[in-house]
């Protein structure tokens, strides 16, 4: 189609980032036009089998390098799903060329973010943790829980995710423990308690409990508890499938095309786009 957006994939051969190639195709107003994906000598492997079960891609459009798909490619946005260190590559690229990013990549420690936000000054970047819908509804939701509940409750946050998953806890609990504490005033470092086997002192206020399970396929579970001695009240979101992370990022990377610079999230976007 003519006029279509033009958009690269860092992390193609990933699970979000397969997926958001697909989704991307089958948009009239998209164009699919880099998969840039790790070099290293196993992706010669996945490389030849990922172009086997494409075979409507050639080899014209995989990457290695974001760099060298800017030189070579029209590229109007790129969207990014692979994991902290290469989100930072990819960020130098983008800022050198002026380029937009939707970054969906979590774990980043504090100097990426602090990065993250010096880059923004120069580029637009939408960073979310969670690009679901769900999820940011979660937290409207969780602000009036907190705000209401909060001082009086013990809160406790539960997440669960696959087998393969690297950081933890979960980027979108470490975001729902901070959407808490800047609700009702508290500092996350100094109220997250991580559960794990140890003699522990009786539970203090201004805590919020974290628990881990990482088993299985599972896509992606967050719950929220608040429990005081009168009632509990339990916030949950569970993702069946990966689409709602890609239609995200791709609402997203819609949205910013058009921004000069700043950093944003995906409330910003769902502000703007319903
Ligand atoms: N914000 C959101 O809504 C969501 C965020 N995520 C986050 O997104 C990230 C990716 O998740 P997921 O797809 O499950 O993970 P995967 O491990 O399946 O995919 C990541 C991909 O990035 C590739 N990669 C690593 N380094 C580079 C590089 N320098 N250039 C290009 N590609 C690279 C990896 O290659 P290789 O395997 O060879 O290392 C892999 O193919 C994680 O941080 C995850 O937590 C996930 C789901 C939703
Ligand atoms: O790695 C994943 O899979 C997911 N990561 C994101 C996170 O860390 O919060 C979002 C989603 O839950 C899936």
């Amino acid at each position: 189609m003519k006029n279509a957006i033009h958009i690269a994939v860092v992390g193609a051969l990933g699970k979000v980032g397969k997926l958001l190639v697909s989704e991307i195709k089958k948009k009239k107003c998209l164009q699919l036009v880099a998969k840039i994906i790790k070099n290293n000598p196993s992706n010669n492997l996945k490389k030849k089998t990922f172009n086997q079960l494409n075979n409507t891609d050639t080899d014209q459009i995989l990457y290695s390098c974001l760099k060298k798909a800017i030189q070579e490619k029209k590229i109007d946005i790129v969207i990014d799903f692979s994991n902290p260190e290469s989100t930072i590559q990819q960020l130098k690229i983008c800022k050198e060329f002026k380029k937009n990013i939707v970054i969906g990549t979590t774990g980043f420690n504090i100097n990426q973010i602090k990065m993250i936000q010096e880059y923004s000054k120069k580029i637009g970047i939408v960073l979310s943790s969670n690009f679901s819908i769900g999820i940011n509804l979660v937290c409207d939701l969780l602000k009036k829980t907190a705000l209401i509940l909060g001082h009086n409750s013990d809160i406790e946050i539960i997440e669960s995710h696959h087998r393969e998953k690297k950081d933890s806890p979960s980027g979108t609990a470490i975001h729902l423990g901070n959407v808490i504490c800047d609700t009702l005033k508290w500092n996350l470092e100094k109220s997250a308690i991580y559960r794990k086997k140890e003699i522990t002192p009786i539970r203090k206020k201004k805590q919020i409990g974290f628990s881990i399970i990482r088993a299985g396929n599972i896509i992606g579970e967050h719950k929220i508890i608040f429990i005081n001695e009168f009632e509990s009240v339990e916030i949950k979101h569970t993702a069946f499938n990966r689409t709602p992370f890609a239609e995200g990022a791709i609402r997203a990377a819609q949205w910013l095309l058009f921004k000069k610079n700043g950093l944003f999230n995906m409330n910003h976007v769902i502000n703007e786009t319903f």
